[in-house]
Parts: structure tokens; sequence; C-alpha cells
């Protein structure tokens, strides 16, 4: 379907995936071309539950119109804390239209709404756990239930008991400095390529996938979308700290274009 010196159509309006395509095809000299370079495509309905199922859904709507083979991107986050969300609505997290900043804004803000509710939750607890008996409360218990000759014997296993429940915890060692960055949950990056053929209607699926975690403040300009609040501790950066080449090497988009090359034999 695609080949040296072809040009190919992505089916998209999102310049940063198509700036990663151009990257990647570049080096098989094939051309890429999204739907800012072609009149008449109507919006498409996203309307698929899963990655794959919207990916099929946009290649096919636009190689129906155009006629020719088309590839299709559906990709998000999915952050363990959130349950998987926001997933498929990555794009229209914070509402439509989408948009970038304000989809962060929205997903730091949930995760540090759970992190202090569980913060609260914890030192509730913390609170419990430590009403050990105090040193009134045990002498009461002497005075209720001994006679004189225990009362002497209770009272000095008492003072014992005290000390060791009163006893300062135990210093621990000096912490080396922290060298993560502060982490609010883990997450990954999927996405879903489709290549179909509207001749015969056939089509290629093809999925990626990379695990990363969600940092407290952004970090780097470079990417798009939710990329300056993914944190890759294997390379002690966000992934807006990748250059475009550096990302597609280990992305969830590089690793799906890697597995649909494959399969046509590129
Ligand atoms: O930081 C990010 N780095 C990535 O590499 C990445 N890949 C996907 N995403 C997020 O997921 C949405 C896709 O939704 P999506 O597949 O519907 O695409 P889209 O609506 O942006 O464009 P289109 O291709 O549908 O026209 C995007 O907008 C982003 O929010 C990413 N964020
Ligand atoms: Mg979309």
């Amino acid at each position: 379907m695609i080949g040296s010196g072809d040009v190919l159509l992505l089916a998209t309006r999102n310049s940063g995936k198509t700036k990663e395509f151009r990257e990647a095809f570049g080096k098989l000299g094939i051309a890429v071309k999204d739907l800012h370079d072609v009149e008449g495509i109507p919006d498409i309905e996203e309307t698929g539950h899963t990655f794959a199922d919207n990916a099929l859904l946009k290649a096919k709507a636009v190689a129906d119109i155009v006629g020719l083979p088309v590839l299709a991107d559906d990709s998000g986050l999915c952050v363990d804390a959130l349950d998987g969300a926001p997933g498929v609505y990555s794009a229209r997290y914070a509402g439509e239209p989408a948009n970038d900043a304000a989809n962060n804004e929205k997903l730091l803000l949930e995760l540090k709404r759970l992190a202090s509710h569980s913060e609260s939750a914890e030192a509730e607890l913390v609170g419990e756990r430590s009403g050990a008996p105090g040193k009134e409360r045990l002498a009461e218990s002497v005075e209720e239930h001994a006679n004189e000759s225990m009362k002497v014997l209770l009272a000095e296993s008492l003072n014992e008991q005290v000390e060791e429940v009163e006893q300062e915890p135990e210093q621990e060692p000096e912490q080396e400095p922290e060298q993560e960055p502060e982490l609010l949950s883990s997450a990954r990056f999927v996405c879903s390529l489709v290549l179909y053929d509207p001749a015969d209607g056939s089509h290629l699926t093809a999925e990626g996938a990379i695990e990363g975690n969600i940092l407290r403040e952004a970090r780097g300009t470079d990417g798009f979308g939710y990329d300056p609040l993914f944190w890759l501790s294997s390379h002690g950066r966000s992934m807006a700290e990748l250059s475009l080449a550096e990302k597609n090497a280990i992305s969830h988009r590089g690793q799906a274009l890697r597995r649909l090359l494959e399969m046509i034999g590129k």
C-alpha cells in the first residue's frame, strides 16, 4: 500500500502526531500529509470504546472519501490512580475544543485532589494507631485492680513499660538526596494505528504502549499533549525533554509504527 517515493495520508488534525510520523517516514522516503492538506473532510466523531475502534473509524471514514489508503492513529494516556482515565477521552479530557494546557491542568488537579484525600486518610489512621495506653490510664488500672504489695510490683513494671512506650523512635539514617522528582501516579501512553485500504476494505492494526509516571510539575517544551507531565525514570527526563527521534525510538507511537511497518515488509 505504501512504498518509497509514496505519499501517505494521515487521518489526523493533530500536528504533533504528524511531526512524529514525518520524522519516522522521512527515513523511508515517504512523504506524509494530514487533514490540514486535504479539503472537504468533515470532523469524524470518535465514538469507539477502544483506541483500535477509533483508529479504524477514522482511517475508514477518510479513506472512503479520498479513495486511497489512509493511516489513522488513536492514542491516549491511561493513569492508574484514575482507573485508566483519561484513556480514549485524552484529547478532550477538559472538554471541547481539545486543549493541551487545559487537559494537563485538569490531570494535575484530579491527581492532587486524590493525593490530598489519601494523605488525610493516612493521618487519621496514624492518629488511631498511636493511641497507645498512657501512663495515667495504666496507673488508674493499677489502683483499680491491685492490693498493696501487688501495687509496688505493678508500679515498677508499669514504669518500665511506660519508658518503653515513651522512648523516642530511633533516628532514621540520613537519606541520600532524592534523584526522582515528585510523582503522582504510574501511567502509560497507548497508541493504535490502522492502515485502511478502501479498494477492498482490508486493514492492518498495530499497537504500542510505554510505561511512565505523572509528574507533579511540567518539565520540557517539546512534544505535545501530556508529554511535559510524563516522566521516564529510565531516561531521567520527561517525554517533552526528548528530541523527536528520541521520542520515536521509545514511544507508544514509534513502537506501533515499527510493528505496522514489519507487517507490510518495510
Ligand atoms: O503527551 C502526549 N504525547 C503523545 O505522544 C500522545 N499521544 C496521544 N496523546 C494524548 O491523547 C490524545 C489523542 O487523542 P486522539 O487520538 O483522538 O488524537 P487527536 O484528537 O489529538 O487528533 P486526531 O488524530 O484524532 O485528529 C492527544 O490529543 C493527547 O492528549 C498524547 N499525549
Ligand atoms: Mg481525536
